[in-house]
């Protein structure tokens, strides 16, 4: 067996091969993640968008490669093509996608909400619900719920030995039939971390989403995010239209944005905890549970 020879600067390597570039003119960082470096990288070829993480292996990266790759396939809102992921010979991971110009303002909300219900439309899943990976906010098996929020309460008993939470969470979880009486829930692609720091829109004002979390799931999910989304009337307005509203949507709002909140505990510690709870005794109220 041959082990091919981990390249010094395999960024630099994949861009000039397979990018079909024949040199780099420059290479800008690019601010404003926390997490991880991003560079632009400047070629003749046009540029390549380029992260990095210096600790942890490929494995980030490609289940962001992954996602983005089935939400590029749909065709429908735009997102940034991914071209490659691989290790660093330095440990450490990188990605290589499409660079996008951004434009100045967020874009035309009418049009994002329909082009996100296109996308949701368009992804349907051949394998149920969840994900092909691990990605990082996490699986999802076709007990949505069991899974999801099952798995947030677990981590927060785990992490702050929170009881409450954690013995509420489950008793609503076993009572949550009513709400979803006369829905079908079919598995859709979903961006899965969808709040304004992951949507902008490209120099001709199309939306633009980024950094996603996907996995095939109900599509009102995706609003879980939404008191950080920004979704206004007319981005509800023509999603509808293409994804019609489902009979007791606003009964489940709360619901999906529970996922959320206790990921935001787990994560950010206890300035979350009340909104989670308090969510969890208005169902538990509602459904007399
Ligand atoms: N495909 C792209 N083309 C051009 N610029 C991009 C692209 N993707 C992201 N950016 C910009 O690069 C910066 C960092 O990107 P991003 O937020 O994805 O990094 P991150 O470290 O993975 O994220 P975070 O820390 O927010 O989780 C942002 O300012 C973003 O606007």
């Amino acid at each position: 067996m041959t082990v091919a020879a981990l390249s010094d600067d395999p960024i630099r390597e994949w861009i000039l091969s397979e990018g079909k570039a024949t040199h780099i003119t420059k290479i800008c960082p690019v601010g404003g993640g926390c997490i991880n470096l991003a560079s632009r990288y400047g070629t003749d070829a046009g540029s390549f968008f380029v992260k990095t993480n210096r600790s942890i292996g490929p494995s980030m990266f490609e289940g962001e490669a992954l996602g983005l790759g089935a939400m590029y396939e749909t065709r429908t809102i735009r997102v940034p093509r991914p071209f490659k992921v691989g290790a660093l010979p330095t440990g450490g991971s990188y990605i290589i996608m499409e660079f996008i110009e951004f434009g100045s303002s967020r874009g035309n909300q009418s049009v994002f909400g329909k082009k996100l219900a296109e996308m949701h439309k368009a992804g349907k899943s051949g394998k149920g619900f969840g994900f092909d990976v691990d990605n990082t906010i996490g699986r999802y098996g076709p007990y949505a719920h069991e899974h999801r929020l099952g798995y947030q309460l677990k981590l927060a008993l785990d992490q702050y030995g929170d009881s409450t939470i954690y013995q509420r969470g489950h008793r609503l979880m076993k009572n949550l039939a009513p709400l979803f009486e006369g829905v079908n829930v079919e598995p859709c692609l979903l961006h899965g971390d969808l709040w304004s720091g992951n949507i902008s829109s490209d120099k001709n004002g199309e939306p633009v989403i980024l950094d996603p979390a996907c996995y095939y799931g109900h599509n009102e999910a995706e609003f879980g995010m939404s008191w950080c989304a920004g979704f206004g009337g007319s981005f509800y307005n023509s999603y509808f239209e293409v994804m019609p509203k489902q009979p007791g949507f606003e009964k489940r709002r709360d619901l999906y944005m529970l996922y959320h909140y206790l990921n935001h505990y787990n994560l950010f510690g206890s300035g979350y905890r009340s909104s989670a709870l308090s969510i969890i005794d208005d169902y538990l109220r509602m459904l007399k549970v």
